[in-house]
């Protein structure tokens, strides 16, 4: 009793040959496809008047049809059973084929091609079909139902695992603060490392601060694993409080600093670090000088690093740094882009935009910077009022100057009078400059209590990070981030960890990203060609002394001792000293490989001392290193196009080639761009593996095996 439905959708599952046969006849008849209320009445009524007719005609026994359409309600009955169909639709199914049937028997003994036949079994279909769509709308709301009970199952585990730590906390904040919360929300943290419970404090004036102050004793009752805390914090109004809960602890673990290196603005964060729960915390400079403090050890240096590379990828900061300690923090940002004669690496530009490493040229950049500010200050008055703000708008074309001083903060404190002079240029510079797009930010070894002594920092600097490293010395907490409780220095006893505070996030726990030299040098030339230039107005106010900031002479001490790739240089040329792993096969054996060896391992040690970075520190060479020793900082055995770069160097033979000419050999393959390989050229100038020649637009690099003199091999 079943006929074939049309579907114009779905195609038979035919072979393709006959599939494209029958696509172009018409309509596809499936045979398969189940039935609506419609179809599946129209198929019961034609069915059963095709048997009434023929059965009639033939002479068929009337029973038969009978004993048929009992079967058919049998077999229904069963499947509809085994599909969980409601039973209203297995009784419609059973009674469909019942009724059918019996219409059927009675059509053969009276004969179906009367008018009280027809339309009794028109009235069948219409009664079956109606039945039908009922019973079809009623499946789907059962089915729907079954869902929500599902999701409902799921959300109830899941509360459940909600309500008992709320239940647990509401216990654990009575017990240890004496204070009776009720538990509005629990949050789940995506990243897996903790929750954060919302909570409504009592009547009676009771404030949040009340659980902050209790936060080490509430994490040590909860049994938190060591690094991990439960922080309070306001919730939305001051009824209200939130307690952050860490339950893995992310401090321990080195992360590296992200390899995105897409713009930024100082107007929409910098990124500086991870938070306990793995977020990026950010901060907005555009209005807050930034104070870091870290003793010896705790990561400082590395942190810097992290912060520069924040300037160098926004598009709207020019940074200019202070070092007097030799320059060191702003060396590996300048290095990748300097030519050994004091020029830029084709069109490069430095990560840092000023680089003082000594008294007379942090004085002449402190005057310089007070001079652009006082200029902007009376230059722009005409774009505030445009903008209807005190603030100046900056932008890639008016960019914020972000002062980093390297343990500025211990210059503001010093007693020497000549330091004296630039500590009060550093406050000066702070005190005018916020409004004009003028900021700092200061390290300090530690000394916290006398660095926040000063008003104008404890004002001005709301931006607090805190490296501990496990160091408790000079390290005052409740100093560098007042109001905050519960901050133990025992919290992040690892290195680039510690405490960070802003003015939108409260101080608690963050861990620094990890910065290597290889990673300063690629954000060097990934961002050499977004760095803003200084406004007009600004440049004429700064003058010759900015203007000529990379004059060769003024530049000089860095081409000394240029970043890292020169660390350790003695008195032999690194020339010499460089197996590069490229090109290993092609290495003679040199007769003096044991100074070699020496002094590859000495050059290793130092690099290893200063930045960590060679892995395997006293490991056995890896198999197929050469014996003349396994230093490779040219040749990177982890970045194949970089060998190939050296490969088409080598093979330039003594006419050399330029970085276009490289690049476009490794297009494509590679799709390596210029920028890169005019970073690894300098890389490799500087340490000897390829010499420049000629100057400007003939300027070309040779390999050094090809310059005269070399006798042809390392
Ligand atoms: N974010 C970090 N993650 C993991 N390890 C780090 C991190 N920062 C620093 N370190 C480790 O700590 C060591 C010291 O770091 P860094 O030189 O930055 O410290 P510092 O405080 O500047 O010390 P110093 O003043 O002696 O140079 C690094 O060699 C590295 O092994």
């Amino acid at each position: 009793m079943s006929a074939p439905t049309v579907n114009l959708n779905k195609q038979p599952k035919t072979s393709t040959k006959r599939r494209s046969k029958k696509a172009d006849v018409g309509p596809v008849w499936d045979w398969a496809a189940g039935h609506g209320p419609v179809t599946g009445a129209l198929s019961a009524t034609t069915g059963a008047f095709a048997i009434a007719t023929t059965g009639a005609a033939a002479g068929m026994p009337p029973t038969w049809a009978l004993a048929v359409g009992a079967a058919g309600a049998i077999g229904h009955t069963i499947t509809s059973l085994r599909d969980k169909l409601a039973a209203r639709t297995t009784c419609m199914r059973a009674a469909s084929w019942l009724l059918g049937a019996g219409w059927t028997t009675w059509a053969m003994t009276t004969g179906p091609l009367t008018w009280t036949a027809l339309g009794s079994l028109a009235t069948l279909g219409v009664g079956i079909g109606a039945s039908a769509r009922a019973t079809l709308l009623h499946e789907e709301a059962r089915e729907l139902e079954a869902l929500a009970a599902a999701e409902r199952q799921v959300a109830r585990e899941l509360s459940a695992e909600r309500r008992a730590i709320a239940a647990e906390w509401v216990d654990r904040i009575q017990r240890v603060c004496s204070v009776s919360v009720r538990v509005v929300a629990v949050e789940m943290w995506p990243t897996g490392t903790g929750f954060t419970i919302d909570a409504e404090l009592p009547t009676g004036g009771v404030t949040y601060d009340k659980i902050a102050r209790e936060s080490a004793r509430l994490s040590g009752d909860a049994k938190l694993p060591h690094g991990c805390t439960a922080t309070a914090s306001p919730g939305v109004h001051q009824g209200r409080v939130l307690i952050d809960v860490t339950t893995v602890n992310v401090l321990v673990e080195e992360r590296t600093y992200p390899t995105d290196y897409s713009p930024l603005s100082v107007l929409s964060g910098l990124p500086w670090g991870l938070r306990t729960n793995g977020e990026e915390v950010r901060v907005y400079l555009r209005e807050q000088c930034a104070l870091v403090v870290g003793p010896t050890g705790s990561g400082k240096t590395n942190m810097v690093h992290t912060i520069l590379a924040g300037f160098a990828r926004a598009t709207d900061v020019l940074t200019w740094v202070i070092d007097l300690n030799a320059g060191s923090a702003g060396l590996p940002w300048v290095g990748p882009a300097l030519n050994d004669d004091g020029s830029f690496v084709d069109g490069m530009r430095p990560g840092v935009d000023w680089l003082a490493s000594t008294h007379e040229e942090a004085v002449r950049m402190l005057d310089t910077a007070i001079a652009v500010m006082k200029e902007r200050k009376r230059a722009y008055q005409d774009l505030l009022s445009k903008h209807n703000t005190d603030l100046l708008p900056v932008s890639s074309r008016i960019p914020q100057i972000e002062l980093v001083v390297d343990e500025g903060a211990e210059i503001l404190v010093s007693n020497d009078r000549a330091t004296r002079k630039l500590g009060e240029k550093i406050l000066e510079f702070i005190r005018i400059a916020r409004a004009m797009g003028g900021r700092t930010v200061l390290t300090a070894l530690g000394a916290t209590g006398s660095v926040l002594g000063n008003l104008m920092i404890r004002r001005e600097a709301k931006v607090r990070a805190a490296l501990t490293g496990g160091e408790t010395e000079g390290m005052d907490l409740s100093k560098m981030f007042p109001g905050s409780r519960g901050l133990r220095v025992d919290q992040a006893p690892y290195k680039g960890a510690g405490f960070m505070g802003t003015p939108e996030s409260p101080a608690g726990l963050f861990k620094a990203w990890r910065i290597l030299p290889n990673q300063i040098r690629d954000i060097v030339t990934a961002t050499s060609d977004r760095h803003p230039t200084l406004d007009a107005k600004s440049a004429r106010a700064a003058g010759d002394t900015y203007a000529r900031r990379w004059d060769p002479e003024r530049t000089a001490w860095m081409r000394d001792s240029t970043g890292p790739s020169s660390a350790g240089r003695g008195e032999t040329s690194s020339r010499e000293r460089l197996n590069l792993a490229a090109l290993r096969d092609e290495v003679q054996p040199s007769p003096s490989a044991a100074d070699e060896e020496a002094l590859l391992r000495q050059f290793r040690e130092e690099i290893d001392a200063q930045f960590g970075t060679t892995p395997g520190r006293g490991d056995e060479p890896p198999a197929g290193a050469s014996s003349s020793g396994g230093l490779n900082l040219s040749a990177n055995e982890d970045n194949p196009a970089r060998d190939a770069a050296l490969a088409l160097l080598l093979a330039a033979g003594p006419d050399g080639t330029g970085a276009s000419a490289i690049a476009r050999g490794l297009a494509e393959e590679y799709g390596t761009t210029r920028q890169t390989v005019v970073g690894w050229l300098k890389s490799w100038t500087d340490d000897g593996t390829a010499v420049r020649v000629g100057t400007g637009t003939k300027a070309r690099y040779v390999h050094h095996r090809h310059t005269p003199g070399s006798g042809g091999h390392d």
